[in-house]
């Protein structure tokens, strides 16, 4: 690669924005050059602008850059954009964005739904960035500029979820019902304002808004089809996969666990030892493609009866893999499991980052 991509990122103040920072920081091909934030933070150095909550030491690379308003001038030099915007103004930033030929990867919810944009979890479906590839192609034999272009990244849960998914269905064939019960981290409820501790400590939030919702239908988009032309994803029916979500917020500050129930349309179902060979035979297409980030274990099979444990499991892989444990028969569908996945790693900056290095080792950026 002749020098380093340049990369920006919005919403660079907040819980996915930091980090994104941290995975940026030192990374080989990108170099962080511009962030932005709302009108509160621009004008200051990102080091006043930003209440750091990382474990790990703010870096020092980016401490004293000035934080910019979210505007696609401020940007205009970066082959790449990341966004932990919040998702109220993420809508219209993100498509000024597009609209200038920046390319955008984003973890806001907000364009997740629409046929032209790839919603991408980075270690199951990297093959719906073709609908990507297409745009530019086509821009090409037209003789138009290279277009902007937004993926999104899912949602944090629905990211664990689909990991073991998909080596499952590519190996026995469709999933036709699927119930998760997630147990999720306090950092995916952001910063501004987050989760206060008086609701938290001692407790159990029984509810997240639109998020069952969420894992619910986007599971169906990262699992489905892409068209035969490359412009969309042919969505699984619920005839094809009824999927069922209950979301609750614990007392955990990273790492979203999940309880699911699956089952197999084909007769007869695989034995347990088969699922767990085929999830610890599963090689994500971005670690055979040599991305930097990729997971070399994608999956992680536990055996002790007491794992993934959020603080014991999440950083598996650096936190781009996912841990699965608890791997047994159920006594209503086929298989019952534990699925363990960082939230803001895998959940959303990982990903955005895994991303970006496929469209690099694909000359999509
Ligand atoms: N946390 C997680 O695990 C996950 C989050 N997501 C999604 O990622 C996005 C970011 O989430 P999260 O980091 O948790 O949220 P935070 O609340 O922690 O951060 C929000 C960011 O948006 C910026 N912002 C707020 N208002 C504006 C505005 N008017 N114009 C420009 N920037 C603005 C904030 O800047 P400032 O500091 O200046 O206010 C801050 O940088 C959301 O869309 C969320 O749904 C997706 C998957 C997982
Ligand atoms: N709702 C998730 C985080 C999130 O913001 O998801 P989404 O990007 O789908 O809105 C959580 O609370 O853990």
């Amino acid at each position: 690669m002749a020098g380093k991509k340049i990369a920006g990122v919005l919403g660079a103040t907040g819980s996915v924005g930091q980090r994104f920072i941290l995975l940026l920081a030192n990374h080989p091909t990108f170099e962080l050059k511009v962030l932005g934030a709302s009108s509160r933070s621009a004008g200051k150095k990102y080091v006043d602008a930003t209440t750091w909550k990382q474990t790990d030491l703010m870096p020092e690379s980016v401490q004293d850059i000035i934080v910019s308003e979210c505007k696609a001038e401020a940007f205009k030099d970066c082959d790449i954009v990341f966004s932990g915007l919040d998702a109220d103004y993420a809508g219209p930033i993100e498509k000024e964005f597009k609209e200038a030929g920046l390319a955008v990867v984003s973890n806001a919810k907000n364009y997740r739904r629409e046929d032209d944009v790839p919603l991408v979890v980075p270690i199951v479906n990297p093959e719906h960035l073709d609908i990507v590839a297409n745009k530019i192609e086509t821009a090409k034999k037209e003789g138009k500029p290279r277009p902007g272009f937004i993926v999104c990244i899912s949602n944090c849960s629905t990211a664990g979820l689909v990991a073991p998914l998909k080596p499952l269905v590519d190996a026995f064939g469709p999933i036709d019902a699927l119930t998760t019960t997630t147990l999720q981290a306090i950092s995916g409820a952001g910063f501004s304002p987050g989760v206060p501790g008086i609701d938290i400590l001692d407790n159990i939030i029984p509810y997240i808004g639109g998020e069952e919702d969420k894992m619910e239908w986007e599971t169906k988009k990262i699992l489905g089809k892409l068209s035969d032309d490359k412009t969309h994803v042919q969505l699984l029916t619920s005839d094809e996969m009824k999927v069922s979500a209950q979301c609750n917020r614990v007392a955990v500050s990273d790492g979203h666990t999940e309880c699911i129930s699956l089952r197999f349309k084909n007769r007869p179902a695989p034995s347990v030892e088969q699922v767990k060979k085929v999830l610890r035979n599963y090689i994500c297409d971005a670690y055979k493609l040599g991305c930097h980030s990729a997971p070399r274990q994608t999956i992680h099979v536990l055996e002790q009866n007491d794992r993934p444990q959020p603080r014991l499991d999440r950083n598996r892989d650096a936190g781009y893999g996912v841990s699965v444990g608890r791997i047994r028969e159920d006594p209503l569908l086929d298989f019952k499991m534990v699925v363990l996945s960082h939230n803001t790693i895998i959940g959303a900056a990982g990903s955005g980052v895994l991303i970006a290095e496929i469209l690099a080792a694909r000359n999509l950026i």
